[in-house]
């Protein structure tokens, strides 16, 4: 379709794709690939509002889960002639600052960056290779989980660590989540009728992945993720901060190699390492059904995301909005007002009715006239994503 840019963006175990008209803003299909790798795999492709056209059978690799995806729309619809292919990209370094064209150099930096994004950016190069392959033609833009961050000023991206690390090395804190806090800070201005330019917030994105972001002036001044996807909040598989003589500590007492510790804290830990599960619906059904680790699970998750809160107050000096998004912060309210707890004498309350109220809108979930408003706004990654590719192929600011 003319005009449409195909998003493409790969996970460790799924893709999600959506074609998108910015300028039109038409959206007219979008699916997700899962489970790849795995023995039952499924693709749900969606055409306008044509009953969805659903695949199961295995994807061992994600060049068959993008194959998949081609014949989805061959035999769906709609017929598949994007002007661009962008491809969300997590880590992009100290290097991109912005989206950018893919060429052989980009490519290459994206496969150098890989030993810090391990489990996303060998993936995110394989969609760019696939796509390239499909479409020879057509121009392909990354767009960076890192680049909103790369504003971070540097006593926020420095580790206190040797100079060789941080010089020869480039050790530093870069954060991820970029996109989402992109977008989500540009619609909570909207939301809230003002510039943001004027605007302190702070963006709590609770998806499988979590990240707190403070934002002041619509530039990142600090986030909880750090070198690597690794740092900050508890998430559905990942433990956040932990005290970082812990590898070592289980090397000596356990014979445990760095390298498995980093997995384990990585796809082992959080909701998952404390309530056998990482999927927050699950955590609260267990918490609900009187289960003492899911509680605990929900306590350590909960005071985690509070602890930032105040943390980045602190930094900020004056605070307009929190903003909760991703699957978590989108529609779990007990989260919310966990979370928020006792942070009145801050300004920061939620109205239980608003906060309880089942919805997919853009809302406030705090009382009117708040100090600090509180504003559940759904991510849209993709929507993002397009935009900024559509801005860099029509020479655009993005
Ligand atoms: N209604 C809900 N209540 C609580 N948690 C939810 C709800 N819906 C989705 N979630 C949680 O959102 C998380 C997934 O977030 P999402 O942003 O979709 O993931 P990803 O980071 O992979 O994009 C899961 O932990 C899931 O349980
Ligand atoms: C960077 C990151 O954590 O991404 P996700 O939330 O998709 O895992
Ligand atoms: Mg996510």
């Amino acid at each position: 379709m003319a005009g449409h840019i195909l998003v493409l963006n790969t996970g460790s175990s799924s893709i999600k794709y959506e074609l998108v008209d910015v300028a039109g803003r038409d959206r007219p299909a979008r699916g997700l690939v899962e489970r790849i790798g795995e023995e039952r795999g499924r693709l749900v492709h969606h055409h306008g509002d044509a009953p969805p056209y659903v695949a199961e059978r295995p994807f061992p690799d994600h060049g068959e889960g993008l194959a998949a995806m081609l014949a989805a729309f061959a035999e769906a619809g709609p017929a598949l002639d994007p002007v661009a292919v962008a491809h969300r990209v997590v880590h992009g370094g100290a290097r991109f600052g912005r989206a950018v064209l893919v060429d052989d150099g980009v490519i290459a930096a994206i496969e150098e960056l890989a030993p810090l994004a391990p489990l996303h950016n060998p993936i995110n190069l394989a969609g760019i290779r696939v796509a390239r392959a499909a479409f020879p033609s057509v121009p392909q833009v990354a767009v960076f989980d890192t680049a909103f961050q790369l504003s971070l000023p540097p006593e926020a991206y420095t580790y206190a660590v040797p100079r060789d690390w941080r010089e020869r090395l480039g050790v530093r804190r870069f954060g991820f989540h970029g996109t989402s806090c992109a977008y989500v800070s540009r619609r909570a201005a909207a939301l809230l009728g003002r510039d943001l330019a004027e605007l302190n917030l702070i963006v709590l994105h609770l998806g499988n992945g979590a990240s707190a972001t403070a934002i002041a002036g619509g530039r990142s001044i600090d986030t909880s993720m750090g070198l690597t996807p690794l740092e900050g909040l508890v998430m559905g598989t990942r433990s956040g901060d932990v005290d970082p003589a812990l590898p070592g500590y289980l090397a000596r007492v356990d014979g445990l190699d760095a390298e498995s510790a980093e997995d384990a804290l990585g796809h082992a830990g959080g909701l998952l390492a404390l309530a056998g599960s990482g999927d927050m619906r699950e955590v609260r059904a267990r918490a609900a059904n009187g289960d003492e680790d899911a509680r605990l699970a929900l306590a350590v998750y909960t005071r985690r995301i509070r602890k930032y809160v105040g943390a980045y107050y602190a930094l900020l000096g004056r605070l307009d909005a929190i903003i909760f998004t991703g699957g978590v912060g989108e529609n779990d309210p007990q989260t919310r007002t966990e979370a928020l707890n006792n942070l009145g004498r801050l300004g920061i309350t939620l109205d239980p009715a608003r906060n309880d109220a089942t919805s997919q809108d853009e809302r406030a979930v705090s009382p009117d006239g708040s100090e600090v408003a509180v504003l559940v706004i759904p991510t849209d990654e993709e929507w993002e994503i397009a935009r900024q590719a559509h801005a860099l192929i029509n020479g655009e600011q993005p």
